[in-house]
């Protein structure tokens, strides 16, 4: 070594552990927009049906109960009938990722949404990450709610959902929908959980309030990337979205007996 080498610069050694879990949760819109009645949105379907195959949400108008489920969608409606949705429609609201099982549990009979949730929370591996769930069963009982369609000027969800229709069943063989949200998400997606239903027949569906089954299999998928996609209306642009209260999120989307 002659001596007037200059140093060698330090040769970068951090090895990032490169992103393993590429599932992403892809959403339009935010639920603090559709609670203050943000009902119009710019999304069609079969653009949503890009970024997704398993999901939930509803259509312009919050026009019913939106499930998809193997990239079809399913409008669940205020009479309690349940139509495959031409693409074409638009929603001002709805969740699908590209479902990717990445464990799959036995879960103990379940009396109630409660007892769900408290299975499915134990089989969460990361609290902040958010999940989707399919289950595929015979639900003892299933007990649902879907809306009418609104006309402008809107109201918000919470006076919408105060008219909502319900509809209980029992022995309902179908696929059930979920997504969890961590709470620190509580302003783009309804915090904790979120169920979907749909009957093998297409007869029977929509927003779960509460439900019970026998032993069944859960697949679950963790997801690690989240993409929201903004309408780009002016009412969207013009919203205050600081408003909404988690709570009031909550009551609207469980069963206040
Ligand atoms: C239409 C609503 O009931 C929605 C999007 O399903 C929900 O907020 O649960
Ligand atoms: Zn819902």
């Amino acid at each position: 070594n002659s001596g007037n080498q200059t140093p060698q610069a330090p040769v970068a050694t951090t090895t990032y552990k490169a992103q393993e879990n590429k599932n992403t949760l892809f959403q339009y819109s935010t639920i603090n927009a559709l609670m203050k009645g943000q009902f119009d949105g710019e999304m069609t379907l079969g653009e949503l049906n890009k970024h997704g195959d398993t999901g939930l949400g509803t259509f312009n108008g919050v026009d019913g109960e939106l499930t998809q489920l193997d990239g079809k969608f399913y409008r669940y409606t205020y009479e309690g009938r349940m139509v495959e949705v031409d693409k074409k429609e638009l929603t001002p609201f709805a969740v699908t990722t590209k479902f990717q099982v990445t464990k799959t549990a036995r879960i103990n009979p379940v009396k109630d949404m409660t007892a769900l949730n408290e299975q499915l929370t134990k089989l969460i591996d990361h609290k902040n990450n958010f999940y989707a769930f399919k289950i595929h069963g015979t639900f003892k009982t299933l007990k649902t709610r879907s809306e009418e369609k609104q006309h402008k000027p809107y109201p918000t969800l919470p006076e919408v959902l105060a008219n909502q229709s319900v509809f209980e069943t029992e022995n309902v063989t179908g696929t059930l929908i979920g997504f969890y949200t961590p709470n620190y998400a509580a302003t783009l997606n309804v915090p904790g959980f979120h169920y979907h239903v749909i009957s093998d027949d297409k007869t029977k569906g929509g927003h779960v309030l509460n439900i019970s089954f026998d032993a069944a299999t859960v697949q679950i998928d963790e997801i690690a990337n989240l993409e929201v996609n903004l309408p780009q209306t002016h009412e969207f642009h013009d919203a205050d979205l600081t408003t909404v209260d988690p709570e009031d999120v909550h009551k609207v989307e469980t069963d206040q007996k």
